[in-house]
């Protein structure tokens, strides 16, 4: 059972503290002058309101990864229509900012986490793309040296997945192994029935990973929170299980989002996982799912029924967009 899995695990697996910035220092450089991005390191941090964090974020790779070795070559903090600070904060901490709406501002705006992802391959200039979720609440520059370790090191090596413990916070108290209530209940089921050869793949929905230019913009990107599901399963469809790789990152704490919010990211998820079914052949619909999830309130004595949409677009592979300058920088309003 799993033994494809088990395999990849073993071969495909590393530890961040397998990978010292002056190792990753050495191989960027051996890359400067051979063209297409020339081993420049952009990290992207998609936010929508994350004005508590997203500064120590930001400081602490420019500090780290920019001022003190020269790793990360661009800052880029993509502002998912944030209607708190999170634009000045990241800004003052050393970041670029730019609106999620202003990049390839032609195009009729989408919404949601993939959307922020995608419009930032138009606003970066790195042969590797970094993400790193703004709303971590103990971020460390391992994140980022860890994630480009496989990256930079090994040419058949095309996007890495972060993996950790991943703790539930309810009042300031920590429960172990609570937390990634969505990749539990519901990714880790879909893919390993679906797509056993993926299942050694500890953090599925993780907000952490890293991957080639020239991979990324031959993927389509689904909008919302479907993104990381859909970028997963597009690279091992097209480029195969040892394509991926992943890297433990130790400990993951974050913002959790209500129950009535997890259940709308299960519902794209689920749409994501579908659709891939779909598309690579492995499964034919005999109608369309739906895409309207009902939410209940107590209200005295009946409940309020409240229809949350958790449809998802998505968006085609950026190297086919007009406007998009490959690994020069795109037109930002
Ligand atoms: O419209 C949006 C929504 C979110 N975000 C940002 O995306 C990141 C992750 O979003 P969050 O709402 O914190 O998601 P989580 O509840 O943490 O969801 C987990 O699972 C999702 C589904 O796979 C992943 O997208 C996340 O990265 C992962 O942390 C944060 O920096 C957000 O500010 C945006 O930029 N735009
Ligand atoms: O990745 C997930 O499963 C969701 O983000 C939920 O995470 P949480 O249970 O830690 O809030």
């Amino acid at each position: 059972m799993l033994t494809e899995a088990t395999m990849w695990m073993r071969r495909r697996t590393s530890a961040a503290a397998d990978w010292p910035v002056e190792m990753l220092l050495g191989a960027k450089q051996a890359r400067t002058g051979l063209g297409a991005g020339d081993g420049r390191i952009s990290v992207v941090l998609p936010a929508r309101n994350e004005e508590e964090t997203v500064g120590v974020i930001v400081d602490a790779i420019r500090r780290e990864l920019v001022e003190r070795v020269p790793l990360v070559d661009e800052i880029v903090v993509v502002d998912s229509r944030s209607t708190d600070r999170t634009a000045e904060v990241a800004a003052a901490a050393g970041a670029e900012v730019v609106a999620q709406d202003a990049v390839l501002a032609d195009l009729p705006p989408m919404s949601g986490k993939g959307e922020a992802l995608w419009k930032s391959l138009a606003a970066t200039t790195g042969e590797f793309v970094v993400f790193v979720d703004a709303d971590l609440r103990n971020f460390a520059p391992h994140f980022v040296t860890g994630l480009l370790g496989p990256l930079l090191t090994d040419p058949t090596v095309g996007y890495v997945k972060g993996c950790y413990d991943r703790p539930l916070m309810t009042g300031g108290t920590r429960v172990d192994g609570a937390g990634g209530r969505v990749t539990e209940l519901v990714a880790r089921p879909l893919i390993n029935l679906h797509w056993p050869a993926l299942a050694g793949v500890i953090q599925p929905l993780g907000g952490e990973y890293a991957g080639r230019r020239a991979l990324l913009e031959r993927l389509p990107f689904v909008t919302g929170y479907g993104v990381e599901l859909g970028l997963l399963l597009d690279v091992f469809q097209d480029s195969g299980l040892d394509a991926l790789a992943q890297v433990d990152l130790g400990d993951r704490v974050h913002s959790h989002q209500s129950t009535e919010a997890l259940a709308a990211m299960s519902g794209q998820i689920m749409l994501t996982a579908w659709s891939r079914l779909q598309r690579h052949g492995r499964m034919l619909p005999l109608e369309p799912p739906g895409t309207a999830l009902a939410w209940f309130q107590r209200s005295g004595t009946g409940h309020d029924l409240r229809v949350n949409d958790v449809g998802v677009q998505e968006r085609p592979p950026m190297i086919g967009v007009p406007g998009y300058a490959g690994t020069g920088r795109s037109v930002v309003s």
